[in-house]
């Protein structure tokens, strides 16, 4: 089992170029771990996605970034096949989204946290790797990945809380502790960030990086705070069901002529507004 001390580490998020130089896992060269191709989506009456192209490397942090209702969550969902009405190409994992396969190999964390408000947490953590990995036979198992996922998250010292006491942020981190626990591959987060203060968001990302890094898991972390966008490899920017751009960071920075990803994206918003709507934009 892998040993690193999450939220201890104050320094920056490890070089994406350095990181890049590493060798990628035994098998998973070749494919992207996420593969999307004319990936749209129906909620209700409308079109939410629409026709999404896009590729999720292995091993990498890639944000999900963009503005309230562009679609983050509904993507998320369709990659861990939660998602009805889902038409075009989305391969996770080398299989079709949602095959019965890919489940002990995702970890997915939505924004509400799922946890049992009238158990401790490591009762929740312990009822969920009893699911994850049944028996007896498997008690120290479950015993040793329970305290490891509570350590992850920094939630030691309140392990015999009940969850229902915990605040907003820590009962976030046990949903996101739950998620550790099978040690998946992929490792979907919905906004796991929101309402934490400046030193736990710190903490998570290092832990983040520490999973990229020491067991290749690849992540896929949404975000509608462009600062956090600074600490992905990759990012795909949305903006109303479409992507805007996938790239690194800093090429997006470099492209735009901008000094952070927020003026990069404010500068692709206008620059798509004026290849849809020349005449809209006359009028700005
Ligand atoms: N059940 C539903 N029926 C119809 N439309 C829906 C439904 N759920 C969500 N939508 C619409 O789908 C769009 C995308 O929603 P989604 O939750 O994916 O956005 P998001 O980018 O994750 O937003 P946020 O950052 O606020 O969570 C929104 O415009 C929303 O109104």
């Amino acid at each position: 089992m892998m040993n690193y001390p999450p939220g201890k580490s104050a320094s920056p998020p490890p070089d994406p170029a350095t990181d890049n130089a590493s060798p990628p896992a035994p098998g998973t060269q070749s494919a992207p771990a996420i593969h999307a191709e004319n990936l749209t989506v129906v909620r209700g009456p409308r079109t939410v996605l629409r026709g999404l192209d896009f590729d999720v490397p292995h091993g990498q942090i890639t944000g999900l970034l963009g503005p309230s209702g562009c679609g983050k969550s509904t993507l998320m969902r369709s990659i861990v096949g939660t998602q009805d009405k889902v038409t075009g190409t989305l391969q996770v994992l080398g299989h079709p989204a949602g095959a019965p396969t890919l489940r002990s190999r995702i970890g997915y964390v939505t924004q509400a946290p799922s946890v049992y408000d009238d158990l401790s947490v490591r009762q929740n953590l312990h009822y969920f790797a009893a699911i994850l990995d049944p028996g007896r036979a498997a008690a120290d198992r479950r015993h040793d990945n329970v305290a490891r996922a509570i350590a992850d998250v920094d939630l030691t010292s309140h392990a015999d809380a009940l969850a229902g006491t915990l605040s907003g942020g820590q009962r976030s981190r046990v949903s996101l502790a739950v998620a550790l626990l099978g040690t998946p591959e992929l490792l979907v987060l919905d906004e796991p960030t929101v309402g934490l203060d400046p030193v736990l968001r710190r903490d998570l990302w290092d832990l983040f990086h520490s999973l990229a890094a020491d067991r290749r898991a690849t992540l896929l972390i949404s975000s509608h705070v462009m600062d956090e966008a600074e600490r992905c490899h990759r990012l795909l920017l949305m903006r109303e069901g479409e992507i805007l751009a996938d790239d690194t960071p800093e090429a997006l920075r470099t492209r735009t002529h901008t000094d952070t990803v927020e003026a990069a994206f404010l500068h692709l918003v206008d620059e798509a507004a004026t290849t849809a709507s020349p005449q809209k934009e006359r009028n700005r």
